[in-house]
C-alpha cells in the first residue's frame, strides 16, 4: 500500500539500521491502553512500557508519545521513563529537555476552569478534568448528558473569544489553544533530529488523531487507525491490546511497516474520511 515503507530486516544490527528509517508517533488513550471509565483509572502494564523503552533505542530515538493529556501526566504514567512527548493535543512539546509551549494562557483562563468545576465538580455525571492550560469535560458515566455537555463547552469557547477551540473526543469536549493540534506536533518533531528525514508512522484511535493522520499520509507515512469507525488512516487494528502486540513485535526486531500492521488490519480507510461522519466543530 505505501510503496516507501519497505519492512526492515529482523536482526540485532540490520533491524536497528533499517529501524533508523522510521520515527513513531503513538496516541496514548485509546490507543496503547484501554479506554477506561475515568482518566485516572487507566492502567499501562510495565511489560508495554519496557517494550516501548527498547523500540524507542531500536528506532535511535525517533519515538514520541502524542496525547491530548498534559505532559506532567504522561511522565507519571510513564515513570521512570521520559518519552518524547507533545500533549495537550499538540500545545505542549517536548523533545530531549527541551519543552515548547507556544499558547500563552490568557489570565481569565483559571476563572473559566473554576468556574467549569464550580457547576459541575460535585455532578455524579459529569467529570471535570483540569489539565492546566486546556480543561475537559466528560461524560462517560451519563451518556444522556453529553448534548448538554456539549452545548456548555461550545458556550464557553465562544466565550473566550478566539483564543481556545473545541475538541471532541470519547465521550468527552475539551477546550484547548487555538492552533494546537497533533498534525502541528508531528511536524514540529520531523523538523529536528532524530525524525528529520525519516518516514513517519502514526498509531491513534480518536478525532483528535485525524489531524495527526493528515500530516503522516501528506509525508508519505504510514497511519494506522484503532478501533471501528471513519478515518484517513491507511490501515486498522482492532484494539488497543492489537497496538501493543505490534510494539512488542516492534521493540523485539520484527519487521516494522505496514506488512505487520495488516497481520491484524481491516480494510484501508482512506473511502471514508472522518469528517463526515462525526458531529464536530473541528477542521481537519
Ligand atoms: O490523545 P489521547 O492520548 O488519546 O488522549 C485523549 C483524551 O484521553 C483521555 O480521555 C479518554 O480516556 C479516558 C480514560 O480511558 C476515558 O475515561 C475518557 O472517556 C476518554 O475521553 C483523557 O482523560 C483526556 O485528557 C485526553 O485528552
Amino acid at each position: 500500500m505505501t510503496d516507501s515503507l519497505q519492512p526492515d530486516m529482523p536482526g540485532p544490527d540490520t533491524g536497528s539500521l533499517a529501524a533508523r528509517r522510521f520515527a513513531l508517533f503513538l496516541d496514548f488513550d485509546g490507543t496503547l491502553v484501554d479506554i477506561a471509565e475515568r482518566p485516572d483509572a487507566v492502567v499501562l502494564d510495565p511489560a508495554t512500557r519496557d517494550a516501548l523503552v527498547r523500540l524507542q533505542r531500536r528506532l535511535g530515538g525517533a519515538l514520541a508519545i502524542v496525547s491530548g493529556r498534559n505532559l506532567a501526566t504522561l511522565d507519571a504514567l510513564f515513570a521512570p521513563h521520559r518519552f518524547d512527548a507533545s500533549g495537550l493535543h499538540g500545545a505542549e512539546c517536548r523533545l530531549g529537555e527541551r519543552t515548547h509551549f507556544d499558547h500563552p494562557e490568557p489570565t481569565h483562563f483559571r476563572r473559566v476552569v473554576d468556574d467549569l468545576k464550580h457547576r459541575f465538580g460535585a455532578d455524579s455525571g459529569l467529570l471535570v478534568e483540569d489539565k492546566g492550560k486546556a480543561v475537559s469535560l466528560h461524560w462517560r458515566k451519563a451518556p444522556e448528558r453529553a448534548e448538554d455537555a456539549m452545548a456548555a463547552m461550545a458556550a464557553i469557547v465562544a466565550d473566550l473569544g478566539g483564543a481556545y477551540r473545541l475538541q471532541h473526543g470519547k465521550a468527552v469536549a475539551e477546550i484547548v489553544p487555538v492552533g494546537a493540534s497533533k498534525g502541528v506536533a508531528i511536524s514540529r518533531f520531523l523538523a529536528e533530529p532524530p525524525y528529520r528525514d525519516r518516514c513517519p508512522v502514526f498509531i491513534g484511535d480518536d478525532l483528535t488523531d485525524e489531524h495527526g493522520f493528515e500530516v503522516v499520509n501528506a509525508r508519505g507515512g504510514l497511519t494506522i487507525h484503532v478501533g471501528a469507525g471513519p478515518t484517513r488512516a491507511q490501515a486498522r487494528l482492532a484494539s488497543p491490546a492489537e497496538v501493543r502486540a505490534l510494539i512488542a513485535r516492534w521493540a523485539d526486531g520484527g519487521p516494522i511497516g505496514l506488512a505487520t500492521a495488516e497481520t491484524s488490519a481491516a480494510s484501508p480507510a482512506a473511502a471514508s474520511p472522518a469528517t463526515t461522519a462525526h458531529t464536530t466543530t473541528e477542521s481537519l
